[in-house]
This record gives structure tokens, sequence and C-alpha cells, in this order.
């Protein structure tokens, strides 16, 4: 393949496997969630968030050069904030607390599902196991953030009357962070898969990242439409 081939092949993963096409989203987006359900979304979410810079930690200490590791490191001050400036948890804590949800219990995680557990835990490990250009391979779902986020929002404003553009402030700086994010990780693939494996190996890894996000929206499903909560979830106080 040439490397813009590979890139249509990445392309064509995430229009067939991203969370987008997940149900759950749609009827986010669609004002066909109850409350409930939602805070149950931003709790779970907040698991994903806030390991997000474990997983960028992780691949930045297996990066080999200053290049590179510096190049990786924005993705931490987004997440962490820089001490001035919050950052990309503590906005997404301004959104649970806007729903109602106790901060101390969201940051405990003790009500998350077993598969946002799960799922969050696999992407950590494959990062630290898997090749460095899977690894960033893996970050490779951020292309195809934006049109989500754009959804969401645009969904979620005009759908539910518990919700602001406060509320989801957390999304305004993905916007442009996601993007530059995807460019790097993306030119980088295009550059360093050269091989037919490598190729494969970077197909994989998005694949497997697409699954990682969508387990996460099964879970939901299973324990907040369907009704299915695991022994110790969080059950909703409001419908
Ligand atoms: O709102 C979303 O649907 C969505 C998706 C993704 C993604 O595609 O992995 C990320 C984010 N948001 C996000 O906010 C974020 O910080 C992020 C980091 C990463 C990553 O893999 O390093 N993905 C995502």
């Amino acid at each position: 393949m040439t490397p813009d081939e590979l890139e249509a092949a990445l392309r064509a993963i995430g229009a067939e496997r991203y969370h987008s096409n997940h149900p759950f989203h749609k009827r986010m987006y669609g004002g066909q969630l109850t409350r409930g359900q939602i805070e149950a979304w931003a709790l779970n979410r907040y698991y994903y968030q806030c390991n997000i810079p474990a997983k960028d930690a992780t691949l930045i200490a297996r990066l080999p050069t200053s290049d590179l590791r510096r190049a990786w490191r924005s993705r931490l001050v987004d997440h962490d904030g820089d001490g001035q400036q919050p950052g990309g948890i503590a906005r997404w804590l301004k959104l649970t607390d806007s729903l109602g949800l106790d901060r101390d219990y969201v940051i405990s995680t003790k009500g998350i599902l077993p598969a946002t557990r799960f799922a969050v835990e696999a992407y950590i490990t494959f990062v630290r196991d898997q090749s460095i250009l899977d690894a960033i391979a893996s970050s490779l779902t951020e292309m195809f953030s934006p049109t989500i986020i754009a959804e969401r929002v645009e969904g979620m404003l005009a759908n539910y009357d518990f919700v602001s553009s406060d509320t989801l402030a957390y999304f305004t700086p993905r916007l442009t962070q996601a993007p530059n994010d995807a460019k790097f990780a993306l030119n980088y693939c295009k550059e360093h898969a050269r091989t037919r494996e490598q190729q494969e190996g970077v197909l994989a890894a998005l694949r497997f990242k697409c699954n990682v996000l969508w387990v996460q929206m099964d879970a939901l499903w299973g324990a907040y439409v369907d009704g299915h909560i695991p022994p110790g979830a969080f059950v909703p106080s409001v419908p």
C-alpha cells in the first residue's frame, strides 16, 4: 500500500467501526436518553478521561527521541492542565458536577461498569506492550472524534434542558486539540508503516481501539438501556 492507500484504509475502518455508529450515541444526540442514562455515560467516561494521561505517559516512556517525546507531551498538558489552566480531566469533572453527580464518587470510580474498566485497562496495556508504531496508531480514532463531538454537542444542547454549553465546555478545546494530535499520529504512521506487515499492524491497532470505544457503549446499553446493571455499579437516582 502507498501511504495514501493506508490512510484510505484507516478512514474506511473509522467509517465502519467508530463509536459514532453505536445506537447509544445515536440515542444521545437524538434526545432519546434519560437524564439517568446521560449521568451513567458521564460517570463511566470519566474513567477513560482520567486514564488518557496514564496511557500517554506510558507511551512517552517508550519513545526513543526528544523530538517524539516533546511532540507527545502536549497531550499530558491538555488533560492534566499546566497548573494555571485546567486540563481535560478538570473540565470533565465540571460536566459531572453539572449533572449533579458527587465529585468524590466520580473520582473514586467505584460506580463504573466492569466493562469500562476492562476496556480502558486494555488500551493502556496495548500501548505498553505492542510496538511503538502500533501504540501510536491506536490513538488514530481521534481522526474521527471532531465529527462525533460536533454531533453530540449539537444534539445534546438541542434536546436536554439540563445540559448547557457550559456543561459541555470539555469538548470545545478538543475540536482543535484532536485534529492536531491525529495529524501528527497519522503522519507518523504513514511514514513508518512501510512493510505490509507493519501496515496490517497499524490497521489492526485502529480496529482494536474502535473496539475499546465500542464496548464501552455496549456496556452502557446493557446496563442502562436494557436494565442489566451489574452489582455495585451506579444506579441513577432519576430515571
Ligand atoms: O468524545 C469522543 O467521542 C472522544 C473520542 C476519543 C477517541 O476517539 O479515542 C477521544 C476523546 N473523545 C477525547 O476527548 C480524548 O481526549 C481522547 C484521547 C484519545 C486517545 O486515544 O489518546 N482519544 C480521545
